[in-house]
């Protein structure tokens, strides 16, 4: 998955014109003054003014413009400062932190530029609501010039990240319904609990290994087969062994071909394409995608044929996702091809990690944990698995995933190009093909929003409970909101709740050393810097 973030790239080819700069726009200030309200009630409440406000919006950002202050009117690092920052001061891997310490200094609107790459961060939440509440009704987050080259190379379809406007819709309305309906989602839940039921195995297998049999090492790449497991057996519709003692060659295949592709992408970008012949990245970016690709397709080829023998012998097709999209008939077999192969992209690192930071948490907070626990106990007592109904039930373990991701939003920082509009945030203009940066890290770590923004702290999100505060909506999106909101979202909370809750019934958990911190690194997605090593001590 391919998300914007502080240092990289933006296609603006916008012509700056020097206005003269005055007040703020008047009716944008409503957003920042807006009851302050859950984000779920606001995301529904925005879905329906979004045509409204929006129109309002670009009215007034056409017919004052030539009041507004624009984008050279913005503060920020000039390119060697970022420079500066990134490889002097060392926050190469940390532009998470980054947009914090220039929410400092430049406030939470200012402009940044590396090469050719000019950025309008936005990292307050008001201004980051400014921003989608103008996105149009075809949001795009980020251009993908070499995304697009390779699969123009290959004869590919596009897929979501790269095909626009009504296509990109297109795709997303065949993908949506059995992904974001609660009701369908809940077919996924006897798989995924068998899946969950090989992770409790391999962790199992793993600590009776260790010397002093309660350790398991680098937890989150363990994860990482459970989310791959997870996702594929929905997608797929078949157990493709990850969690076994021998991991699949073509699994093993895919996990680093998804590594070097992630890494390359951000470095192909920074070249100008004459540089793709004599550079070596661009013919390892090649061979990255051939690779994911290629694992994908076998898989589905594989179910197809499994489908066509099936139908030829009589037998009625049962099938979750990819016989949905095969009967669908509405997207052709190469749009499928790549579908499925973003929505695996999309599913494997981001369930995994968050996974590895709540259970780094949990293990150096007892407190938390034995409240977690005695919550999953209560609901289902004796280790009964549970249910998604009984997750209806567990309002801790939500808030407890909930201030994982505040912590460590695993997309965390955001990209929205403008491509339908003009639009006006704060009281700056920007012309069509502006590229903004949702700085939601710094916002979901600012204290104005969520007070001792560094300790976790999951009661933060209990209704009725002493600490709860009210903090604005857009401060805390993880999913992102609106049309282009991730489509695995069920399916990612299906399967964070179920590994969550069935870990604690089985497992206390402890770290091997409390006196190691591990540090978040942004490798376009938020990941641990280092290794997160667990003790998992049966309960009785
Ligand atoms: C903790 C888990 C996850 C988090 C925090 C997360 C977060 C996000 C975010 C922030 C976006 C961008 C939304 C936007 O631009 O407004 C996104 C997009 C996306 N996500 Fe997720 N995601 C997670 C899990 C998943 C899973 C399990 C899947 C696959 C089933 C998935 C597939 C995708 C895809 C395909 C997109 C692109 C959608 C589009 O462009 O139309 N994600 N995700």
């Amino acid at each position: 998955m391919m998300f914007q973030s502080e240092n990289t790239r933006s296609f603006r080819i916008a012509p700056t014109m020097a206005l003269p700069a005055t007040a703020a726009a008047r009716p944008l200030r409503l957003y920042a003054l807006c009851a302050r309200t859950s984000p779920a009630a606001w995301a529904g409440h925005h879905l329906h003014v979004r045509v409204a406000s929006t129109r309002h919006l670009n009215v007034q950002a056409s017919t004052e413009a030539g009041k507004l202050k624009t984008i050279e009117d913005l503060p920020g690092p000039s390119l060697a400062t970022t420079l500066y920052w990134l490889f002097v001061k060392d926050y190469a891997l940390k532009r998470h932190a980054l947009q914090v310490e220039h929410k400092r200094l430049y406030g939470p609107i200012w402009r940044s530029k590396v090469g050719p790459y000019d950025l309008v961060n936005v990292a307050s939440p008001e201004l980051i609501a400014q921003v989608i509440k103008q996105e149009g009704r075809y949001p795009v987050r980020v251009e993908l010039p070499h995304w697009k080259e390779y699969r123009d190379l290959r004869g590919q379809a596009y897929g979501l990240h790269v095909d626009k406007g009504p296509e990109w819709y297109r795709i997303r309305s065949v993908l949506n319904p059995k992904m974001l309906k609660i009701r369908e989602v809940s077919a996924y839940a006897s798989i995924i609990h068998e899946v969950v039921g090989d992770l409790l195995q391999r962790v199992e297998l793993l600590r009776l290994r260790s010397k002093d049999q309660t350790t398991v090492a680098d937890v989150s790449s363990e994860l990482y087969k459970f989310g791959f497991e997870g996702i594929s057996s929905i997608l797929f519709e078949t157990r493709l062994g990850c969690l076994q003692q021998e991991i699949p060659k073509e699994t093993l295949r895919f996990i680093s071909a998804v590594d070097e592709m992630l890494t390359l992408s951000d470095i192909v970008i920074i070249f100008p394409r004459w540089s793709y012949n004599i550079l070596p990245y661009w013919k390892r970016f090649i061979k990255a995608w051939d690779d994911i690709y290629d694992v994908a397709q076998k898989l589905i080829n594989k179910r197809v044929a499994e489908i066509a023998a099936q139908q030829q012998g009589g037998e009625a097709v049962e099938g979750m996702y990819l016989t949905h999209l095969l009967s669908s008939d509405k997207l052709s077999r190469a749009e499928v091809y790549i579908s499925v192969t973003e929505l695996l992209l999309g599913g494997v690192d981001t369930t995994s990690n968050t996974l590895s930071w709540t259970l780094y948490h949990l293990a150096r907070d007892s407190r938390v944990q034995e409240r977690l626990y005695s919550e999953v106990n209560s609901v289902c007592p004796g280790g009964r698995q549970p249910t998604t109904d009984d997750l209806k039930r567990m309002p801790y373990l939500k808030a407890v995933i909930k201030e994982t991701l505040r912590l460590y939003p695993v997309v965390p920082g955001n990209g929205r190009f403008t491509t339908e509009n003009e639009v006006v945030v704060d009281n700056y203009w920007f012309p069509k093909r502006t590229q903004f940066h949702l700085c939601h890290y710094a916002a979901s770590h600012d204290k104005a929003e969520f007070p001792d923004p560094e300790v976790f702290m999951p009661e933060r999100w209990l209704r009725g409970g002493t600490t709860r505060y009210q903090h604005h909506p857009y401060s805390f999106i993880p999913f992102g909101v609106g049309v282009r909101a991730c489509v695995g979202k069920r399916v990612a909370e299906l399967e964070m709740y179920f590994a969550l809750s069935r870990l604690m019934q089985h497992y206390k958990v402890l770290p091997e050393d409390s006196a190691h911190v591990v540090e978040p690194k942004t490798r376009t997605l938020l990941i641990p810097g280092q290794p997160i090593n667990l003790r998992f001590l049966p309960r009785a």
